[in-house]
């Protein structure tokens, strides 16, 4: 690991309202939850800061509703920061706070710099493009257009992930629930991305099959090299792929630290109850 991180978030913000009087102040703000009792404004991430070094897995666990997607949407522009910075260490883009650049940029930004694989593989996936047509679509947006090389790029990458090849002129509406997170996987890969973003991406799958696809990810991010950020629910996915944690609550980061040592001494009570739900 390297002591510059490739991605450093600093204190992004995400509501959904426009606020009022009694919650329009981060310092007055006195939330039960995550949204004002006064006009319903949602808080869905509140100062969050975060740094990824390059090669590592960073997991980001919390309850249904603690912001975990909202997150990755403003990470991945799917959806626009309230407020906040974000920093990529990439040569020509250093220094630029991605949040602000302009709309062309961000989808440069996730042609080339970025990947990632949705909980639904609907989100990631065209179901009505063949499985390899999926991978060249990426690869095309990353401006590739030598036919040849996009099939043997995405040959590599089915048999990457497990996908038969005499499979890869299927639509991935056909295959089952955990061959469609690998075809979004390779998808994902396919334009070497420094950053992959992963969003509760084995969330609804059996339990073998889940167990299948993170020693995918644990492979590929050994073998890649690539810098992950998964997003999970479920602590066992958490402690199985990342080597440092962050647990988010009503929107907020309430505990960070490395996996194994938030496992073994969890100090936050909301912590404490998840890794007793775990034994
Ligand atoms: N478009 C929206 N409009 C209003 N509130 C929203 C919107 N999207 C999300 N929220 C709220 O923001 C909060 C955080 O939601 P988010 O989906 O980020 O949480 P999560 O931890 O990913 O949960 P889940 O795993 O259930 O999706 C929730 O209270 C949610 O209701």
């Amino acid at each position: 690991m390297h002591d510059q991180p490739i991605l450093k978030v600093r204190n992004l913000n995400r509501q959904f309202g426009a606020g009022c009087r009694h919650c329009i102040n981060a310092e007055d703000r006195s939330l039960t939850k995550n949204y004002c009792e006064s006009c319903g404004t949602v808080y869905a991430c509140q100062n969050i800061s975060l740094d990824l070094f390059a090669g590592e897995i960073l997991g980001v666990v919390g309850e249904s509703g603690s912001g975990k997607s909202s997150l990755m949407k403003c990470l991945y522009f799917d959806s626009e920061v309230t407020s906040g910075e974000v920093l990529l260490d990439d040569e020509e883009l250093r220094g630029q706070n991605l949040f602000e650049v302009s709309s062309q940029k961000k989808r440069y930004i996730r042609n080339y710099k970025y990947g990632m694989v949705y909980q639904n593989p609907v989100h990631g996936l065209k179901m009505n493009f063949s499985s390899i047509g999926n991978i060249a679509e990426k690869l095309i947006a990353a401006g590739n257009r030598n036919v040849g090389e996009m099939e043997k790029i995405g040959k590599r990458l089915l048999e990457t992930v497990h996908i038969p090849i005499f499979r890869m002129k299927e639509e991935p509406r056909h295959f089952s629930g955990g061959m469609q997170q690998r075809v979004q996987i390779a998808k994902a890969l396919s334009n070497n991305p420094p950053v992959l973003f992963l969003d509760e991406v084995t969330t609804g799958l059996d339990l073998s099959v889940q167990a299948d696809v993170l020693d995918l990810i644990k492979t590929i991010q050994r073998e890649f090299g690539i810098s992950m950020v998964v997003v999970s629910h479920d602590l066992a996915v958490i402690r199985m792929l990342a080597d440092r944690t962050i647990v988010m609550l009503n929107g907020e980061i309430v505990e960070q630290g490395l996996t194994d040592q938030i496992l073994e001494d969890p100090s936050h009570k909301y912590t404490q109850q998840l890794v007793y739900s775990l034994l």
